[in-house]
Formats: structure tokens, C-alpha cells, sequence
């Protein structure tokens, strides 16, 4: 995977635009994606992506029926942006934790109002950057000064992310995040993920002990494991297969909540963990990332077609 900082395509006013349009969903403002060969939907809030479609195709990402979308609020499915940090706070290594000022999982970037910067169209791409600069506006939640790239791009056959993050301190900046996909299936139990056979992971569910992948990974019920792996997947399903690559992440999250979390969990119908699953790009637990005063890091994913 290559993510490109040039393109070919031209930055264009929201007059110009001719393929994207604004919308509103419940309370929440998006840019949605009507171009000939996709569709895609992206809210402000959270640079959250909840829709990607390629032409006569259903949507890739699988979105909770009970969704609700209200500021403040994350949204159950689609593509949540966890920053500046993964998971709980008492889980992230110290120089991270220092920073965390709340006890709210997976920061909060995913509830945060983001800016749309750019939107750049041409016959076989749409790509829309978002920004969010966490400054003193976070100051009750986080400790740092950071500006936060997200940039989409979207074609006939792949969905791209790139989040590329600035450190605008004057003293080390450590974090953890991740891209937290919500992929569908027809059935969770007849699907399966290829590439983190020999891996070690971390499975929390088990004292956060260690163990390594043996085969391809399965689901039988609650699910939640952190790889410490970057590599390229497959995600299988019933009906799909999915290319998942990274960029910048040597960890990867697998999460299914399974019927007893399902029933715990907000905005989520109880028989949802059957019909869907995180595979979740990632800097977590090890692979935190420090960035010196001025230095950026950018973790990414292409999703893509096997
Ligand atoms: O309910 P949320 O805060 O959106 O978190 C949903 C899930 O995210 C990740 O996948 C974590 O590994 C899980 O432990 C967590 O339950």
C-alpha cells in the first residue's frame, strides 16, 4: 500500500463539488460521496466514516441498527477514529497514561467536532481530509497539543485511510490508537481471518495473557485481542473477502462482543455479534508511538477486494 502525499487530483470549493454534497443524520452533519462508481458517507464528528460503497454493492462497513446519531455521542459502527489513545487509560502504557486526564475509553477523537479541509474529485477518485487540532479545548480530557489528519479516499474497488498525527507540543508525545473497523458478515461464525496465523497476541479476556495464533482466526463468541502484528489480512465472510493493509501499525484488534457484551453494550441490537466483527488497525499496548516535538506519525489502512 502507498499513501501518496501528491496527487493529481484539484482541491475544490463545496460550489464545485460534483460528486459530494452535505446531508444531515439525526443531529449530525456529513459529507456524502455520489460518485458513479461509490458511494461513502463521512460525519464531522469524528471524521467518522460510515459508508463506503462501491456501485450496486452494499455498504463495507457494518453500521448498528440502533445507531444513534447525537453530538457527543460515539457511533456504533462504521469506522471510529480511537485517539489519543486505545482502550481503557489503565491500560496504556504509563508515558501515555501520564496524558489522560478522564476515565473514557479510546479518547476523544471519535466524539470530537473535526474540520473538513479538502475535498478533490476527478473521474476514478474522491478524497476528503479532515482535521482536528486537540489543543486546549481537551484540555479536562488530555495533556498535549497535537494536530490530527484524517484523509479518505475512495475509488471503485478500495477505501483508504491515512491519519496522520503532528505532535504541536513542546515535550515528547506518546499515544496509542487505532482504526476501529466495523466489517459485516451474513454470519459470524462461518467467518474467518487470515494473516495473524504464528502471531502473538494478548487476549484480554484471558488476564491479558499472551498466546500465539494458531490457523486462522475464528469466532466463538466473545472475542477481544490485541496482535502485535501489521501484516496484510483477509477477512472472510460468508459472501465477502476483504484485503485489509496497513501502514504504520504493528497491531491489530479483533473484537467480537459475543452474546453477553452484545446485550451490555450501547446502541447495539443483542443479536448484532453475529453479523458483524473489528478488525482494528492499530498502535496499541507495545506499540505505542512516540513523536518528538514537530515529528508526525501516520497510521492507515487500505481495504480492498481479495
Ligand atoms: O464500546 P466501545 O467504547 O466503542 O468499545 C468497543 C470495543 O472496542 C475495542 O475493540 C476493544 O478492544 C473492546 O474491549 C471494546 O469493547
Amino acid at each position: 500500500m502507498s499513501i501518496t502525499a501528491t496527487r493529481q487530483s484539484v482541491a475544490i470549493k463545496p460550489g464545485q463539488w460534483s460528486f459530494t454534497r452535505w446531508t444531515t443524520v439525526g443531529q449530525l452533519e456529513a459529507v456524502e460521496v455520489h460518485h458513479p462508481s461509490f458511494k461513502a458517507r463521512l460525519f464531522l464528528q469524528g471524521a467518522h466514516l460510515t459508508q463506503f460503497a462501491p456501485r450496486d454493492e452494499a455498504n463495507w462497513l457494518w453500521v448498528s441498527e440502533d445507531a444513534i446519531f447525537k453530538p457527543g455521542q460515539a457511533i456504533r459502527g462504521g469506522i471510529p477514529i480511537c485517539w489519543p489513545w486505545f482502550g481503557v487509560p489503565g491500560r496504556n502504557p504509563p508515558e501515555v497514561r501520564r496524558r489522560i486526564l478522564t476515565g473514557a475509553s479510546h479518547g476523544f477523537a471519535r466524539t470530537a467536532l473535526w474540520k473538513l479541509e479538502d475535498v478533490r474529485e476527478t473521474s476514478v477518485e474522491v478524497e476528503i481530509s479532515l482535521s482536528l487540532h486537540a489543543n486546549q479545548d481537551f484540555a479536562d480530557a488530555w495533556n498535549g497539543s497535537a494536530l490530527c489528519l484524517a484523509t479518505y479516499t475512495f475509488t471503485a474497488d478500495s477505501l483508504q485511510i491515512a491519519l496522520t498525527t503532528t505532535n504541536l507540543g513542546d515535550s515528547p508525545l506518546a499515544l496509542t490508537q487505532a482504526l476501529h473497523t466495523y466489517l459485516p458478515t451474513s454470519d459470524i461464525r462461518h467467518t474467518h481471518i487470515e494473516g495473524l496465523e504464528g502471531s502473538v497476541f494478548i487476549d484480554t479476556l484471558e488476564n491479558w495473557s499472551d498466546f500465539t495464533q494458531h490457523g486462522p482466526v475464528l469466532f466463538n463468541g466473545q472475542t477481544d485481542r490485541i496482535y502485535e502484528s501489521g501484516q496484510p489480512l483477509a477477512v472472510i465472510t460468508p459472501a465477502t473477502e476483504r484485503s485489509l493493509q496497513s501502514v504504520g501499525s504493528d497491531s491489530t484488534v479483533v473484537w467480537n462482543p459475543g452474546p453477553t457484551k452484545a446485550a451490555q453494550l450501547s446502541d447495539f441490537p443483542d443479536a448484532g455479534w453475529q453479523r458483524m466483527l473489528c478488525v482494528e488497525t492499530a498502535n496499541a499496548l507495545s506499540d505505542y508511538r512516540v513523536l518528538n516535538e514537530g515529528q508526525s506519525h501516520t497510521i492507515g489502512v487500505m481495504i480492498g477486494r481479495l
